[in-house]
């Protein structure tokens, strides 16, 4: 199958006024076509970094990134960055929210459009494409922030924390229904979480890093059973609990480490 993110001993140093401060190291890193894998690790250990440098953000320092086998030198078409919070536009409706990457690519045909809508459809927001963002649930304006990130057609999704601010029931409904659509849609996808259920509930694998700076600590391979269930089934799929006994001692084994 073929890599289409490849990362290769990618680091990154933030320099600051006052200091230099590595944030990642030595990260090597490939993903596959249609493959959904999630990013753990405590906090600061550059989770969000790695996925600016991906989207092209950020230029890694040291190292080479590759998106289906070209290098990243600046922002990247092929990529969908959702964040944790909406910035959904409050002057415009949701439609018009929806179509802003088309509008900004100066893309707005009727054959992009008309994916908009059906996306739109599929999330469940055909009746809500007049209203205005602060008309809608937080679970409502996610779902429009992933319409928005699918409408210009990326081939790789980065997933910064996009459930973290939900109640936990939108949270589980969420989960299902984006994975769901990810998959018909055969995207590649990258998600970053502090929820360990969250992150093996939704992935083919879980990447682990380890304290700042951050390296690739460990890697999971979550097994068919649950890989082959929605999140919400697939916590109660054979080997869920045992994987998730298997990450939480990893990271207090990290924590006794210091
Ligand atoms: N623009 C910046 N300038 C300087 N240092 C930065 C910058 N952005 C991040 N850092 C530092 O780089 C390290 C990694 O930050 P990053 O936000 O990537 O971690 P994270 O794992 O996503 O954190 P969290 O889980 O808390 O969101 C941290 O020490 C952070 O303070």
């Amino acid at each position: 199958m073929q890599h289409v993110v490849s990362m290769n001993h990618v680091s990154h140093v933030y320099v600051t006024e006052r200091e230099a401060s590595l944030a990642v190291q030595n990260i090597h890193l490939q993903v596959r076509d249609g493959e959904f894998i999630s990013l753990v690790g405590p906090s600061g250990c550059g989770k969000t970094t790695l996925l600016s440098i991906i989207a092209g953000l950020i230029q890694p320092t040291e190292g080479t990134v590759q998106i289906e086998g070209k290098p990243v030198k600046g922002p990247h078409p092929k990529i969908g960055y959702m964040l944790q919070q909406d910035y959904l536009y409050p002057w415009r409706t949701i439609w018009s929210n929806a179509i802003i990457g088309l509008e900004l690519r100066k893309q707005l045909r009727p054959e992009h459009e008309q994916y908009v809508s059906h996306l739109l459809e599929e999330m469940n927001l055909s009746k809500a494409r007049d209203l205005y963002p602060h008309q809608l649930s937080g679970g409502m304006r996610q779902r429009v922030a992933l319409v928005r990130t699918m409408a210009t057609r990326p081939d790789v999704l980065l997933l910064d924390e996009p459930f973290s601010a939900l109640d936990y029931q939108t949270k589980l409904q969420l989960e299902d229904l984006i994975l769901q659509t990810i998959k018909n849609h055969k995207k590649t996808a990258i998600l970053v979480t502090h929820d360990i259920s969250e992150a093996i509930a939704m992935s083919d694998r879980v990447i682990m890093l380890g304290k700042n700076p951050g390296r690739i600590r460990k890697e999971f391979v979550v097994p068919d059973p649950i890989r082959n269930a929605l999140p919400f089934e697939a916590r109660e799929a054979t080997g869920f609990h045992e994987l998730f006994r298997e990450v939480w001692q990893e990271f207090e084994a990290m924590d006794k480490e210091g």
